[in-house]
């Protein structure tokens, strides 16, 4: 049995948390909301999140110095917006050297920096070897279900990312590891901006054939801007990869699709953060990505088009204009010499 400090008690650190509590661990749900953590000991309920019943072994706490007693592990899944935070204050409390997993599905926009790069910065007690991200096609609905689910741990310490996959891994929670860490990032992060593409296109009326379009020149963009910041390519054609794309652009538990589609159908951007009362990662990512792809000079057509919606520069339809009638090329040129070039470095 582990010990399991859980930073992050929404939709996605609910269900990971039960994944955690299944395989017998001992696991602390960390919210910065009292009347939550109250809720969740007094109910087992988190509805505000997902409509599960939470096993009776899983304890809610206010008190992070009391969720972090003696922890061997901490589980990050607050959104990217809040991780220098918690990290800061995680970094005042802890005088051991825990492992840290993260979940989060992010890029901060500005420094451009990855979760784990957040991560290390903020937390002096910990190096970048001690960090696992989780990430792959995983709806917290559906793995709060126990329904058939697989995700990639990856750690630049091969022996972490072991760590990390006997903690997660049972008969319906399947466990992959990676040394790219900053693949399984990229591919984590910036699918939710096709993802809101996705929905987008959806909410215009428009078909299957528009989507799986997205959904592959979406992969392109990523690959691009992934590979050329030190990303394996191969990791895009895998779980964080194409199966998080599939996941996210084609499913209704989508936050980020959701958040398209009311895009799609003409609401504003406000109401629909409003409404969706979870965080859309996308909506932040696209500045992130948008800053990046100016800054290295990388084509993201797409991820150009979406940042223009987001920021009412441009109408829906008119994006899709923009995106049908660029330049004619060939399909593969840049992904060939993108691999080309790898193979020479
Ligand atoms: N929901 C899902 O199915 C999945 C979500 N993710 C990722 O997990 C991360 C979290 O997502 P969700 O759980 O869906 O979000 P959520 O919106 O359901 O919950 C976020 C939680 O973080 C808490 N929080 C926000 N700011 C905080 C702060 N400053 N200090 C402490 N707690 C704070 C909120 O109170 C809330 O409980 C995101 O990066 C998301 O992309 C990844 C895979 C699946
Ligand atoms: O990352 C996810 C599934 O793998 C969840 O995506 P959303 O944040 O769009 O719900």
């Amino acid at each position: 049995m582990t010990k399991v400090a859980v930073l992050g008690a929404g939709s996605w650190g609910t269900a990971l948390s039960i994944v955690l509590a299944d395989n017998g661990h001992d696991v602390r749900l960390w919210t910065h909301r009292k009347e939550q953590a109250d809720h969740i000991n007094s109910t087992h309920k988190n509805e505000q999140y997902l409509e599960i019943m939470i096993p009776d072994s899983i304890r809610a706490y206010y008190e992070l110095k009391d969720a972090l007693q003696g922890v061997e592990v901490i589980l990050l899944v607050v959104p990217t917006k809040a991780i220098r935070e918690v990290c800061q204050q995680v970094n005042a409390i802890i005088s051991h050297k825990p492992v840290i997993i993260h979940a989060t599905k992010g890029i901060e926009p500005g420094s451009l920096k990855r979760v784990s790069q957040l991560i290390d910065e903020e937390m002096t007690q910990v190096t970048y070897e001690d960090i696992v991200v989780l990430s792959g096609p995983s709806h917290a609905e559906e793995v709060a279900q126990r329904q058939p689910t697989t995700v990639t741990v990856a750690s630049i310490n091969e022996n972490n990312a072991k760590v990390a996959q006997d903690l997660f891994f049972n008969e319906v929670f399947r466990v992959y590891t990676s040394n790219d860490v900053i693949g399984i990032e990229l591919g984590g992060a910036l699918k939710n901006i096709i993802a809101l593409g996705a929905g987008i296109s959806d909410g215009l009326g428009y078909g299957d054939n528009a989507k799986a379009a997205l959904i592959t020149r979406g992969l392109a963009e990523i690959t691009r801007l992934g590979t050329h910041l030190g990303a394996n390519p191969l990791s895009f054609l895998g779980l964080p990869g194409v199966g998080d794309l599939i996941v996210t652009c084609t499913s209704v538990h989508s936050r980020n699709w959701r958040a398209g589609n009311l895009l799609g159908k003409g609401n504003d951007l406000q109401d629909v953060l409003e409404r969706m009362g979870m965080v859309v990662e996308g909506v932040r990512t696209v500045q992130a990505a948008y800053q990046f792809a100016k800054k290295e000079n990388i084509e993201m057509p797409i991820t150009e088009g979406i940042y223009e919606i987001i920021n009412s520069v441009k109408k829906p339809k008119d994006v899709v204009e923009q995106l049908m009638n660029r330049d004619k090329r060939e399909e593969m040129d840049d992904l060939a010499s993108l691999l080309r070039n790898r193979n020479t470095r």
